[in-house]
């Protein structure tokens, strides 16, 4: 039998109550995974205090306990019959993110991060191509999974703690040196991401979103805000697009801890300027200027904040070290992030549609804008909005719609807990025009049906999603597919 790896608590940096030590064997923070010896993190929850499973935890064996008073006092029976180690310290999720890094005590060498309403997995996605194509061990962490020289799935944008860094330690393992990772506002808020070391980290944009979990705005700018302040050094470098409302805000967070920043925009002064984008049916060319000096680049991607993405991905990769002129020779060669602007298919009368993951007012307003220079006719956008998330964008996603786009069918977008009718609803009276049809794959094919030459469908919501929850129910369900399906029946090419 192989000997179980074990760290002591002074060795995962957590000090416990009366100087208690242990040996432990593993961490977790979901009382149902505690295996023989492991700390079990009982962390304050949204709906209920971990410190209530500490019970649970004790009986299949835990080692160990990580809590807060709050958690010690709720299971302060169990924890005087039970003579484990406690550590009670102040903020346990901080402390757990610097344990997890301990225990697991391997990352890729260079790591950035970046943050954002919209963007988050493009960015991070580019800035691994750009890495790929110098020819270095690259991966990409998020919303799509890992993604590149190592794979893996993720449930989570940015994964807790423990899975994060067991993920970065494998994929050191496998020889990866350059990782760019997503920090959602959720993963920034509960410190997921504390124990990783950065070299640099970027900011997209700040718009509506999540404001169910963030209590305000203000909340929900500190919570990105905390990427810069805390999680990053004074000796990383921040890569910000300044030409969103957050973005000179953002900076001057980032110069107050003494990180130097690249600002990229449009405006004059910044280091990596856009100044030009003409587009045509398969792309787009981008001239920009760093730090002065013209450069323009051909690329294979639809929509202008495909270019704002790649600027902040190529200041990354320049910021973490690579040279700007091999970063910006590569750039030709980006391909588009799955279910973002993705081309699904095209009708014989040469109507494209595409499918993209817009899910928030912004990226509805920012992905139909994006296509109208593309697009010689109409625009069609079949979309919804997510169950058991911030009801309040849904209204501001209806009026996105209704002002960007031509035609509008409001389906459903994982109506999860709650009634799909009155999600649709609470969408229709920002757009009460559009046509409601709840079924996605027939308000796609009613989309697809209603393309003559010239126009185009955008199928916006659920990107690379393969699913549709409803209740808890994941049903089978892929955009893509479906608009390929649905052209395929309207135009006859189903045997
Ligand atoms: C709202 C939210 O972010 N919740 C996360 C949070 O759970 P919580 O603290 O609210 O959980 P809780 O149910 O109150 O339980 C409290 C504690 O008891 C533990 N527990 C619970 C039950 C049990 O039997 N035993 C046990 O030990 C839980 O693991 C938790 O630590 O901490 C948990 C452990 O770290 C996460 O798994 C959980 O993510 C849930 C599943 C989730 O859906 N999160 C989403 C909203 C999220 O994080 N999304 C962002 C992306 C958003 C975006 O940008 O679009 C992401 O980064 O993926
Ligand atoms: N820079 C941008 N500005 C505005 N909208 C954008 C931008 N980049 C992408 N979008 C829109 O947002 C959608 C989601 O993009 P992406 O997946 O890269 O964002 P994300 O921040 O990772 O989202 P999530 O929060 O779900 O992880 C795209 O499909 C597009 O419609
Ligand atoms: N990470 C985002 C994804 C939303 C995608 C959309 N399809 C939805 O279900 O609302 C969230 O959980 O809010
Ligand atoms: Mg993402």
């Amino acid at each position: 039998m192989s000997e179980i790896a074990t760290k002591s608590l002074a060795e995962l940096g957590l000090t416990a109550q009366g100087g208690a030590e242990a040996r432990i064997t593993g961490l977790a923070v979901d009382s149902r995974e505690v295996t023989q010896g492991a700390l079990f993190a009982a962390l304050p929850g949204t709906r209920v205090h971990g410190g209530e499973f500490i019970q649970y935890a004790l009986r299949q064996g835990a080692g160990a306990i990580l809590t807060d008073a709050e958690g010690a006092r709720i299971a302060e029976a169990e924890l005087a019959a039970n003579p484990v180690a406690v550590v009670v310290v102040e903020d346990p999720r901080a402390a757990l993110a610097g344990a997890a890094a301990l225990w697991f005590a391997a990352q890729p060498e260079v790591m950035v991060a970046v943050t954002g309403t919209n963007g988050k997995t493009s960015v991070a996605s580019f800035t691994r191509q750009i890495w790929s194509n110098l020819g270095l061990a690259a991966v990409n962490l998020g919303t799509t999974g890992v993604e590149g020289a190592w794979e893996a799935p993720l449930r989570h944008t940015t994964p807790e703690p423990i899975t994060l860094h067991r993920a970065l330690a494998e994929a050191a393992a496998n020889g990866v040196t350059h990782a760019a990772m997503e920090a959602s506002s959720h993963g920034l808020a509960q410190k997921r991401l504390d124990g990783v070391r950065l070299a640099a980290a970027g900011f997209t944009n700040l718009t509506q979103d999540h404001l169910d979990y963030h209590a305000d705005f203000e909340e929900y700018f500190a919570a990105k805000a905390g990427l810069f302040n805390r999680v990053m050094g004074d000796d990383g470098i921040a890569v910000i697009q300044m030409d969103s409302a957050y973005g000179a805000r953002m900076a001057g967070v980032a110069e107050s801890v003494g990180q130097e920043v690249i600002r990229v925009g449009r405006g004059e002064g910044n280091h990596l300027r856009i100044f030009g984008l003409r587009f045509d049916s398969t792309g787009q060319d981008l001239r920009f200027a760093w730090n002065g000096a013209v450069q323009q680049v051909r690329l294979k991607l639809i929509g202008g904040f495909q270019s704002e993405n790649v600027m902040i991905a190529a200041g990354l990769a320049i910021a973490a070290g690579s040279d700007p002129a091999d970063v910006f020779g590569v750039l030709p060669q980006l391909v588009g992030v799955r279910g973002r602007m993705e081309l699904a298919a095209t009708r014989d009368n040469g109507a494209p549609v595409f499918v993209d993951y817009a899910h928030t007012p912004d990226a509805l307003s920012t992905a139909l804008k994006a296509l109208r220079p593309h697009v010689m006719g109409r625009i069609v956008c079949v979309f919804g909005a997510g169950g058991d998330r911030d009801t309040g964008k849904r209204i501001l996603m209806g009026q996105a719609v209704a002002e960007n786009a031509d035609v509008a069918i409001v389906t459903d977008d994982n109506p999860r807990s709650e009634d799909p009718a009155d999600i649709r609803a609470m969408v229709k009276a920002g757009c009460p025009e559009a046509t409601e049809v709840g079924d996605r794959a027939e308000a796609i094919l009613r989309g697809v049906d209603a393309l003559g030459p010239g126009d185009a469908l955008l199928v916006a919501g659920k990107g690379h999603e393969t699913g549709q929850t409803v209740g808890d129910v994941v049903y089978p369900f892929d955009d893509v597919e479906q608009a390929s399906v649905a052209v395929a029946a309207l135009d006859g090419h189903l045997t």
